[in-house]
């Protein structure tokens, strides 16, 4: 009953009212898996190939035709016939099928919409929820939500060269009680804002995207908020940021332009972030540096890594071959997972195997451009790797994740594990 007889590709909307994919997957027994792939702005250069049809007369060239007919044809054909559960060897067909590095000929969105359509496929024909089809009885942990409540770099039209600016509420007993937390700072961040007459207009992840004259400013308010909304900066309510790094980078140096600071080296950048973590709560850092920096990564674990989460996005791309040389040369202790970095759902499942086995942290992670499926907040509960970083709660295709997080919660009842005291406790220690 789990043989795959129809897979069915369409264009549907993302949240930047961009095309993106999506792909079904039907079952001889009948039972069918729907998945829409999401896309970056602030992409890492060895991502896998996302492909657009390049026709400017439609939607300005980033159409995604082609990749739709590369799954009701190519994709189709291949997978036909085969067990929804074998999804290793399903993604294996299709990437030898593909047979670029990058997923670039049948293109890495029509690869993960059909591979995530297969795993719900199967799930939903096992009547298991899609979290205990990837995680088995052990799926029981809750993630803490990173928070994107004040949105900067390419992802706002504002004066903030830092990308996002998190919460991460982990001092309490449940996610619902610790998005209940993050939802009050995000209210209580509005009125602060509007008080000091600044707009309240939010960016593409669902934060505020003030012109705020520093990223200092963006960490006091933050404080200032969490305090506001009567919990304690640090021990209920953290900090995170992700500096998006190579988007910082220029070539030369970093520039901070926003606050008027050009052709920063790596060493500059690393005080800076110092300062910030002397100052502010903050206890999780991503992609602090550009991609192809590894030295001054290497510079910012020496400084920080024993205090601070260091998550490489764009260094690593969700790629195993990346993460495994990011272990050995000792540049990071966390990882973004992407699955539309590396576009399938087995190759995601290795990155954050090796990943989780060397130690070292796990964030699964949306995309700037999103939609209403829900797969990463299953994943993050399948995989129990503690972390998930979705955006704010003001937009519905991020919501979308964190209220499937309320129901997953629901459903585990007693059973349930929050993250967050547990990585609370171990940062303390
Ligand atoms: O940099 C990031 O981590 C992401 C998601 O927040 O942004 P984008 O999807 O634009 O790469
Ligand atoms: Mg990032």
């Amino acid at each position: 009953m789990f043989e795959i007889v129809a897979v069915r590709g369409r264009e549907v909307l993302d949240s930047r009212g961009n095309p993106t994919v999506e792909a079904e997957v039907e079952l001889a027994s009948g039972a069918v898996g729907t998945a829409c792939v999401p896309s970056g702005a602030s992409t890492g250069s060895r991502e896998a190939l996302e492909k657009r049809d390049g026709d400017k007369s439609r939607f300005g060239g980033k159409g995604v035709l082609q990749a739709v007919k590369a799954i009701n044809e190519d994709l189709a054909s291949a997978v036909m016939g085969l067990d929804a559960r074998d999804q290793a060897f399903i993604d294996k067909t299709m990437r030898e099928l593909d047979g670029t590095p990058d997923k670039s000929r049948l293109g890495a969105n029509a690869i993960l919409a059909v591979s995530l359509a297969c795993a719900k496929a199967a799930a939903a024909e096992c009547a298991l929820p899609l979290y205990r089809y990837l995680g088995g009885a052990g799926a029981v942990v809750l993630p803490v939500p990173l928070m994107n409540v004040i949105n900067g770099g390419v992802h706002a039209d504002n004066s903030l060269d830092i990308q996002e600016f998190m919460l991460v509420p982990w001092g309490f007993d449940s996610f619902r009680e610790a998005l209940r937390a993050g939802v009050e700072v995000f209210h209580a961040l509005k009125a602060k804002l509007k008080a000091a007459h600044h707009v309240t207009s939010v960016g593409d992840e669902g934060g505020f995207a003030p012109n705020l004259p520093s990223n200092r400013a963006a960490l006091e308010f933050l404080v200032e908020a969490i305090q506001a909304a009567g919990y304690k900066p640090g021990e209920q309510v953290a900090l995170a940021i992700d500096a998006a790094g190579s988007e910082l980078f220029t070539g030369e140096g970093y520039d901070l332009a926003g606050e008027k600071r050009f052709g920063l080296d790596a060493g500059d950048l690393v005080a800076t972030y110092e300062e910030w973590v002397r100052d502010f709560p903050v206890v999780l850092i991503e992609d602090g540096l550009a991609e192809g920096d590894w030295e001054g990564w290497k510079l910012l674990k020496a400084r920080l890594g024993h205090r601070v989460v260091l998550v490489g996005d764009d260094i690593f791309v969700t790629n195993p071959a990346l993460i495994a040389r990011g272990q050995k040369e000792d540049v990071a202790n966390a990882v973004l997972i992407k699955l539309n970095q590396i576009g399938t759902l087995s190759e995601t499942l290795e990155a954050l195997r090796l990943t989780l086995h060397h130690g070292w942290k796990a964030v699964v992670s949306h995309r700037s451009g999103e939609t209403e499926d829900t797969t990463i907040a299953d994943l993050a509960v399948g995989c129990a790797c503690g972390l998930i970083k979705t955006g704010s709660a003001s937009r519905g295709e991020r919501t979308a994740k964190y209220n499937r997080l309320l129901r997953i919660e629901e459903e585990l009842g007693e059973t349930g594990r929050f993250a967050g005291p547990w990585l609370f406790a171990r940062s303390a220690s």
